[in-house]
C-alpha cells in the first residue's frame, strides 16, 4: 500500500511541529524515520493512525485521506508498534497479541481458532513463544519489546508503523528486528535512532529536522557527512568494514579535537555509503 504525507502541517500547543512535510512511500518499502528527538519523527507517524489531526495537509494511504475512512479501517490497515500502555500490564502475553486481532473481529466477536494460529505464529517469528503465559507486566522491556512487535505482526494490514523499535533490544535482537521487518510484504515505515541499523535495512530514509523534511531517498545517498552534520551535529566517519565491504558510521563531537580517533583513523578511499 502507497502511504503519502502531502503538505501536512501539524500544530500542538500551538507550535507548528510539522511544517508541510510531503513524502510518497511506495508499496512494500521500508522508510526509516530518521531526525533528532522532537524533530517530529512520532507525530508524522501518528498522523497516520489518526492520533493527531493535521492543521493542513493530508495523510494519504492508496490515495485515501486517513480522516475519512472509518476507525475499524484504519485499524484494520495500519498496525501500530508502540510500546505497552499500562493497561496491558495484567494480560498474558499471548493475550495481548490477541489483542492484535480485534480490528478484524465483528461486534463482540470472539477469538477464532484462526486468530490463536495468527498469534502464535507472531510470536515465533519474533522468538518470544515461550514467553505465552507469562503476564506482561514482569517482562523485561526487550521481551515487551517484542511481544508488542508480534502484537503488531497479529494485527496484519498492508502498512507497519514502528516508533523506535529497537530501544530496548541487545544487539542480537537488534540485527534480528530489523532483518524480519525488512523481509515483511508490507509497506513499514520505522522512527529510528540508529543511522547504522536504518542504512543497513532501510530502502530509503526520511530526515526530518524541527519538523521539516529535509532529505528522503537511499541511505546512501542521503546520509552524507554534510547531512550527518548539518542535522545532528555531530562529525560523522564513513569506515568501510573489512569483512562486508559495507560502510559504517563512526561519530565524533564535532568539539572533540579527532572525533573518531578512538575508533580508527579515516582508511584510505573510504566512500560515503
Ligand atoms: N501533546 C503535545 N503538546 C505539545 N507539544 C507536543 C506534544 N507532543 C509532542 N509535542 C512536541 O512536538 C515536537 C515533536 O515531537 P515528536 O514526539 O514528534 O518528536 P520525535 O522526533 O518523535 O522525538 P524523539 O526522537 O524524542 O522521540 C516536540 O517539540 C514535542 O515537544
Amino acid at each position: 500500500m502507497r502511504v503519502v504525507f502531502d503538505d501536512l502541517t501539524v500544530a500542538l500547543g500551538g507550535t507548528d511541529v510539522l511544517r508541510s512535510v510531503s513524502l510518497a512511500i511506495e508499496d512494500g518499502r521500508f522508510v526509516g524515520l530518521l531526525g533528532p528527538n522532537g524533530s517530529g519523527k512520532s507525530t508524522l507517524l501518528r498522523t497516520l493512525y489518526r492520533a493527531v489531526t493535521p492543521r493542513a495537509g493530508r495523510t494519504l494511504l492508496n490515495d485515501h485521506d486517513v480522516r475519512s475512512l472509518r476507525p475499524r479501517d484504519v485499524a484494520r490497515t495500519v498496525a501500530v508498534m508502540l510500546q505497552e500502555t499500562s493497561t496491558e500490564f495484567d494480560l498474558t502475553v499471548l493475550e495481548v497479541v490477541l489483542l492484535g486481532r480485534v480490528p478484524h473481529h465483528s461486534s463482540f466477536g470472539r477469538d477464532t481458532a484462526e486468530d490463536l494460529r495468527i498469534a502464535e505464529e507472531a510470536l515465533v517469528r519474533v522468538g518470544a513463544l515461550d514467553l505465552a503465559d507469562r503476564m506482561v507486566g514482569q517482562l523485561s522491556g526487550g521481551q515487551k519489546q517484542r511481544v508488542m512487535l508480534a502484537r503488531a505482526l497479529a494485527q496484519a494490514g498492508p502498512v507497519l508503523v514502528l516508533d523506535e523499535p529497537t530501544n530496548h533490544l541487545d544487539i542480537a535482537h537488534q540485527l534480528e528486528q530489523m532483518r524480519l521487518v525488512g523481509t515483511l510484504d508490507r509497506t513499514v515505515i520505522a522512527a529510528l535512532h540508529d543511522l547504522n541499523l536504518a542504512a543497513a535495512h532501510c530502502d530509503e530514509v526520511a530526515v526530518l529536522k524541527d519538523g521539516r523534511l529535509v532529505a528522503f531517498g537511499p541511505p546512501r545517498d542521503v546520509l552524507t557527512r554534510d547531512l550527518v552534520r548539518e542535522v545532528f551535529e555531530v562529525d560523522a566517519r564513513f569506515l568501510p568494514d573489512p569483512e562486508t565491504g559495507r560502510t559504517v558510521l563512526a561519530f565524533g563531537h564535532p568539539h572533540d579535537p579527532s572525533p573518531s580517533a578512538d575508533i580508527s583513523p579515516e582508511p584510505q578511499g573510504a566512500t560515503t555509503p
